[in-house]
């Protein structure tokens, strides 16, 4: 390596290897900066260089990166480069979501050398997507848990999203799944609160589940978020599955990827799926020339094993999105044979949003409402019969007006809120 710089990492004519991670950057150079020094930088500090010019002699293994295209591109109105790196397989510990992120998305977020840094699109080669084990069951969820196949599943998170005393959000679970629903959904801050205990919300929800899938004859489950610090969360796992649940829910990024695939692992012992919710992706995601992109997040949780992550409402609903469309195709065409994804639709949805949502987003998705159920007039069970209608309406291709002539529930709900985005 004697002698190695950060120019050594630029070669325009290299042309990746089918084994090789490709990456490609928006880069806006700093003021000191060229497009081609800036490039050569991100290879480097992504792979095996650094800053000086290196005296290490000897057999070290050549890992380095190779920043192998540069084109001028826009963020916003913003103005800088799309770059193209190129990584060895051998750089990488298979497997090893945290690894992964140290080198592609890691010191180079915070280099001087550039303004802004942010990861677009990762291109997985075989072998290193292969050294994961992915979803267990993914958009299979619709069949495999539910009978659901020919339309999107749904879900409701109890709202206010944290303060309902275990025995009013087992009452709502069944008012929803009574309604209709599929899943009742905890929400993402909600943990082991003391109003709330993890242990008796999930022997009480269940409870009321079971009352409901016997009224109602149709299959139901719960989205019960075993988020936590430490083995606690994968005590939660175990919780879950020794009481009869079919899921568990993780904040995948506040846990952390290491954190998702021991959930991951310990929830194949069970037989359990996964649901990601992404609560602070946005720190990553939402400036379109820096961090790191909902794109990439989804794919890092795909590898990791989750088999449902909200990827947004297509902007139909009240948080900014990132490109749903094209991540919800990415999430479920075919990687080298691992299992594909359920995105689910959430944020600000009402049942009046849901001909447009199916119409952007296919049917192969969740739909998830909490304001746009339990804000229903006349509460969570008419609120739960409305979604319902709508989500079959919409999946039949039969207009929401002619189903809303068929359930008063829906028309009510048409009333109130209309095809309006709400703030
Ligand atoms: O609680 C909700 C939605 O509640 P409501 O239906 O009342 O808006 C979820 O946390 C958001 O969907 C997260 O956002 P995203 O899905 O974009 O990650
Ligand atoms: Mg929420």
């Amino acid at each position: 390596m004697v002698g190695i710089t950060y120019e050594d990492f630029l070669d325009l004519s290299y042309d990746p290897a089918d084994s090789d991670l490709v990456c490609e950057f928006y880069v806006e150079p700093a003021a000191d900066q060229d497009a081609e020094s800036a490039a050569s930088r991100v290879a480097s500090e992504s792979s095996n260089g650094t800053w000086a010019e290196l005296q290490v002699d000897g057999g070290v293994t050549d890992l380095s990166a190779t920043a192998c295209g540069i084109e001028a591109a826009t963020a916003g109105d913003r103005e800088g480069y799309r770059v193209t790196v190129a990584y060895p397989d051998a750089l990488f510990e298979g497997g090893n979501m945290p690894q992964i992120l140290s080198c592609i998305a890691g010191n180079i977020l915070g280099m001087k050398a550039v303004d802004r840094i942010r990861l677009l699109d990762c291109t997985w080669p075989e072998p290193l997507a292969t050294s994961f084990a992915g979803p267990q069951f993914g958009t299979s969820v619709r069949s495999e848990i539910f009978d659901a196949d020919d339309r999107p599943i749904t879900a409701t998170v109890p709202k206010p999203k944290v303060g309902l005393s275990t025995d009013q959000h087992a009452q709502i679970g069944y008012e929803a799944w009574t309604g209709g629903l599929d899943l009742l959904k905890d929400d993402e801050n909600l943990t082991d609160q003391a109003f709330n205990p993890f242990e008796d919300r999930l022997t009480e929800s269940l409870a009321q589940r079971d009352r409901a899938v016997e009224e109602t004859g149709e299959p139901k489950s719960y989205l019960l978020n075993v988020t936590a610090g430490g083995t606690e969360m994968l005590e939660r796992v175990d919780m879950a599955a020794e009481h009869g649940c079919e899921y568990v829910m993780v904040d995948v990024v506040t846990c952390g990827w290491a954190a998702v695939q021991q959930v991951r692992e310990r929830c194949e012992r069970h037989g359990l799926a996964i649901h990601a919710h992404r609560a602070m992706h946005a720190a990553f995601d939402r400036l379109p020339s820096h961090g790191v992109s909902m794109r990439v997040i989804a794919q890092i949780a795909r590898l990791c094993g989750v088999d449902q992550i909200h990827t947004g409402t297509a902007d139909l609903g009240k948080l900014a999105n990132e490109d749903t469309v094209g991540i919800n195709e990415w999430l479920t065409s075919d990687l080298y044979g691992l299992d594909d994804v359920l995105p689910m639709a959430s944020g600000g949805l009402h049942p009046g949003l849901v001909p447009e949502l199916v119409d952007r987003c296919g049917t192969n998705i969740g739909i998830q409402a909490g304001g746009g159920v339990h804000g229903h007039p006349d509460g969570t069970h008419e609120g739960a019969k409305a979604l319902r209608a709508a989500v079959e309406a919409a999946a039949e291709g039969r207009s929401i007006e002619a189903a809303a002539d068929d359930e008063p529930a829906l028309a009510t709900a048409l009333d109130k809120w209309g095809t309006e985005t709400p703030r």
